[in-house]
């Protein structure tokens, strides 16, 4: 794992968290990107090197719908930077981690992504991504 690529946080109206976040961040969203197989609209900033990716439903069958309705918006999931996610997925998968998909999936930027199942990570929802 190289680094924290970006923290995913739940959110009802990228327009109106996008506003709340460019005030606190005091920088504005770089990129919008919708992931239509992940039923998700993203927007992202950036402060230094660490990135934040909001995450707005665009379905109700969207994970972040679903988190939403549990859970209320909120810190949805922690990304890793991983320089080859092939061999990282088989290395957790080696410890015991539950991965939620069993080949890499594409995420933002076209990355390759994996999730690990947040039972297993106490409660964390975690996301793999190496950069294509
Ligand atoms: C675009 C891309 C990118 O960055 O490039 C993205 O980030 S896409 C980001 C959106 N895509 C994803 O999240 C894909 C991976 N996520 C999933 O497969 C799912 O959301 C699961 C994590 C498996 C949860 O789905 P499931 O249908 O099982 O929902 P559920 O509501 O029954 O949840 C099962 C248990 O997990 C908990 N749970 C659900 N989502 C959670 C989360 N984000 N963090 C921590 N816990 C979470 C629930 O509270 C529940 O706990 P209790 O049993 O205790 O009630
Ligand atoms: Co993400």
């Amino acid at each position: 794992m190289k680094k924290v690529e970006h923290i995913g946080i739940a959110v009802n109206s990228i327009e109106t968290a996008g506003d709340i976040y460019t005030k606190l961040l005091n920088t504005g969203i770089y990129k919008v990107e919708e992931v239509a197989s992940e039923h998700v609209k993203t927007a992202f900033l950036q402060t230094g090197p660490n990135k934040i990716e909001l995450l707005e439903a665009t379905h109700p069958d969207s994970a972040i719908a679903k988190f939403i309705a549990k859970k209320g918006e909120g810190i949805h999931h922690i990304a890793f930077e991983v320089e080859d996610i092939y061999a990282e997925m088989q290395r957790l998968r080696a410890e015991g981690f539950v991965l939620l998909n069993e080949e890499p999936k594409r995420g933002a930027d076209n990355k390759l992504v994996c999730f690990v199942h947040p039972k297993g990570t106490n409660g964390v929802l975690v996301e793999l991504c190496q950069s294509v």
